[in-house]
């Protein structure tokens, strides 16, 4: 152990990714996400039997080729835009006098969140700030990512402090950091599609009912997006995409809108999907090959889809400022001269 290494780490936390574009990598990661109780609420005596007596026999082949359609020479987008994401923030967080350690981790999969800690305890951390890369809040993945600290906690005993971000839908340097990528896209194009999609992943409607408040998040993020880009109510709309077996999920739902608003004459489509803080199966596949090939089959002429945060300056400045609100009132000590940083 470094006798100078920072005693305070941010622990970057995405959902995780398959290992590789196969069946078998596939049919793993999906045992995983899809065995959490947050994901899928449904009592486990009906569920087992659902998930693995169909689910992992037939979706994994289904999903390994489209991750193969996406998947990059160095692996997978969504762990390559985690990985550059905490190493630019651990830089951008030095420049502000926090020297601190900044980890990827994935809820499922690999780096898995208790490795990670476990690497942090090693090189002797006594503060880990819990920094999920959604920024709306929903029990499905934000709550998942602090069950699955609390649980690598109940194993150990000197356990460092720890604090839990829960979401940041309105926080003002990522609403301006979308809207600069909406205006970088616009400037790169020569203007504006008629209509911005704004399309979020969605979750059961159940659980809003009962109580989750991602959707209201969702909502507010929107607007206030399309306020920073001045929009008016005609000029964008919001969806909900990637919806997962045949319960109601959050609606309208983003195929079909994008379909509807080509049939009804809207010739160019802008899409972003604020949710989503790196590119992933769910933008660059979902978004950009099904809903395109949908949107320009109902007769609309132009897709334009604009890629996500990943790693744009304003997006790493905005995290900077995200972790630095967080961090706030934590000493930053240097372990030799037990400076505390201002
Ligand atoms: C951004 C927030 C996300 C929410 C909310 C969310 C909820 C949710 N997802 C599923 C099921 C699946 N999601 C899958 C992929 C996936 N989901 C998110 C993000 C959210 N999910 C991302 C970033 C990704 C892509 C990961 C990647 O490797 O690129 C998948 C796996 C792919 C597939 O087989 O379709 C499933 C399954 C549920 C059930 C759910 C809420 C209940
Ligand atoms: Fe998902
Ligand atoms: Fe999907």
């Amino acid at each position: 152990m470094a006798d100078n290494a920072p005693t305070t780490a941010v622990l970057l936390c995405n959902l995780g990714t398959p290992q590789a574009p196969t069946t078998a990598a596939l049919r793993s990661y999906l045992a995983e996400f899809l065995s959490d109780p947050r994901v899928v609420e449904i009592p486990r005596a009906a569920w087992w039997p659902i998930l693995h007596g169909i689910i992992l026999r037939t979706r994994p082949a289904r999903s390994a080729a489209k991750y193969r359609s996406i998947w990059t020479a160095e692996g997978s987008p969504l762990l390559l835009w985690t990985q550059k994401q905490a190493l630019m923030l651990q830089g951008w967080l030095a420049q502000a006098g926090l020297p601190t350690t900044v980890l990827p981790a994935m809820r499922y999969g690999q780096p898995a969140i208790a490795a990670q800690l476990q690497a942090l305890m090693a090189q002797g951390v006594q503060r880990v700030l819990v920094l999920p890369l959604y920024p709306q809040y929903s029990a499905t993945t934000i709550a998942s990512v602090n069950d699955a600290v609390n649980q690598w906690s109940t194993g150990v005993r000197a356990l460092p402090e720890l604090r839990f971000v829960n979401g940041y839908h309105d926080q003002s340097d990522y609403i301006a950091a979308l809207a600069q990528s909406v205006r970088q896209h616009w400037q790169r194009e020569g203007g504006r599609a008629e209509k911005l999609l704004i399309s979020f992943h969605g979750i059961p409607q159940r659980n809003v009912r009962l109580g989750d408040p991602y959707a209201e998040q969702c909502h507010a993020t929107t607007e206030l997006l399309a306020r920073e880009l001045q929009l008016n109510s005609g000029e964008y709309q919001l969806s909900f995409q990637s919806r997962f077996g045949r319960a109601e999920w959050l609606q309208p739902y983003t195929e079909p809108t994008a379909i509807a608003l080509a049939q009804g004459g809207t010739r160019s489509l802008d899409v972003i999907c604020p949710g989503f803080t790196s590119d992933c199966l769910e933008t660059l596949e979902e978004i950009n090959q099904e809903v395109r090939d949908a949107f320009l089959k109902a007769g609309g002429q132009s897709f334009r889809y604009i890629p996500c945060l990943n790693d744009s300056h304003a997006w790493i400045t905005a995290l900077s400022r995200i972790a630095q609100q967080h961090l706030a009132g934590w000493p930053v000590a240097d372990k030799n001269t037990s400076q505390i940083a201002a």
